[in-house]
């Protein structure tokens, strides 16, 4: 196995995986788990436990004052907005977010530790990436099955669907593509906070884009997986006849053709032929579940 920058490179579809650095070092989300070990592991289980560590989420619920986000990219907008509480902490803050002003966050006592626990799994993002013809959505149904076979809940977005509804108004000029996939970021980050395994499967040629993405999430939650299958493969499938398309000059900005792709320098998995021959989708999919099961994704 590879290694490139501080992330394993999986060649091969291979599952030879660098598991040495320990889960709960790297994943947010264990060390919060753990902070409130005792709630969790009792779980359900011991209601009493239970209450006693939401009640104070409730009380504020109840209270009608808006809980503090904290979240680093909300803005104080307005000192005046600020509300202390008995122990001179802040409660209440109007931020502002880009266009967005004098909002406020609400934070609920059903949280995302608490739908993982009920679906038994860890939401995160599966960020599939690479050419078009390469095999992405192929992946995500893939492994959408395999997941679901183990009766883990996943949700597709994939690159293609969502410009039918939601991205229907962009198109394949770089802003429109930057705005296409950090849309599918947002909704990514929303699925996994619902304790989903999404699974993104788009182009997203541009570093930049995912790397936002990647950004909004915890460590560890945003697992890239890049198709790299060379172009010549890809065109040679053309499922959709794009690529003759292009290469007539028929489709501009074409990516591959006329326009760039840029591959990840460090994701988490690449999935590549093995000598010159493809790897079976199943397989690529297994690749991807072993991953999941050994970063701990396919437990609460
Ligand atoms: N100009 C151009 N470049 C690339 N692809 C094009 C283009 N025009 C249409 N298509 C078709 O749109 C699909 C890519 O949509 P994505 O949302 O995944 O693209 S992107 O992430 O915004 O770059 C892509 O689907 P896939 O083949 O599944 O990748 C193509 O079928
Ligand atoms: N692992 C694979 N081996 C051989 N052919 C594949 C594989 N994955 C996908 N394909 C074929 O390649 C074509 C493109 O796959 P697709 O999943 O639509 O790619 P993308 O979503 O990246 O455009 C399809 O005809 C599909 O059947």
């Amino acid at each position: 196995m590879a290694a490139v920058g501080n992330r394993p490179l999986i060649c091969h579809a291979s599952r030879d995986f660098d598991f040495a650095e320990s889960s709960s070092q790297k994943l947010g989300f264990v060390k919060f788990s753990v902070s409130i070990c005792n709630g969790k592991s009792l779980g359900f289980r011991d209601a009493d436990m239970r209450s006693n560590f939401l009640a104070p989420v409730r009380a504020m619920e109840g209270s009608g004052v808006p809980y503090i986000n904290g979240k680093a990219d909300m803005v104080r907008s307005n000192d005046d907005a600020f509300t202390d509480d008995s122990n001179g902490k802040s409660i209440h803050r109007l931020s502002t977010i880009k266009n967005s002003t004098n909002i406020v966050w609400h934070k609920c006592s059903i949280e995302k530790i608490d739908r993982q626990e009920l679906l038994q799994q860890k939401g995160c993002v599966i960020w599939i990436t690479g050419l078009s013809g390469s095999g992405k959505s192929t992946l995500a149904c893939a492994l959408s099955r395999g997941l679901h076979s183990r009766r883990k809940l996943t949700y597709i977005l994939d690159g293609d669907n969502v410009r039918h509804g939601l991205n229907r108004d962009l198109h394949f000029k770089a802003e429109d593509r930057a705005e296409n996939i950090r849309r599918i970021g947002e909704v990514a980050k929303l699925f996994a906070d619902a304790g989903v395994i999404c699974i993104a499967s788009l182009i997203s040629p541009y570093r930049k884009d995912r790397d936002a993405c990647r950004a909004l999430l915890p460590e560890g939650d945003f697992i890239e997986v890049f198709m790299d299958v060379p172009l010549q493969v890809c065109e040679a499938r053309d499922p959709k006849g794009l690529y003759k398309l292009a290469r007539a000059g028929k489709i501009k900005g074409f990516t591959g053709i006329d326009d760039p792709y840029e591959p990840p320098l460090n994701s988490e998995i690449v999935l590549q032929q093995k000598e010159g021959v493809c790897v079976s989708p199943s397989d690529m999919a297994e690749t991807v579940m072993y991953y999941l099961e050994r970063k701990g994704y396919l437990k609460a």
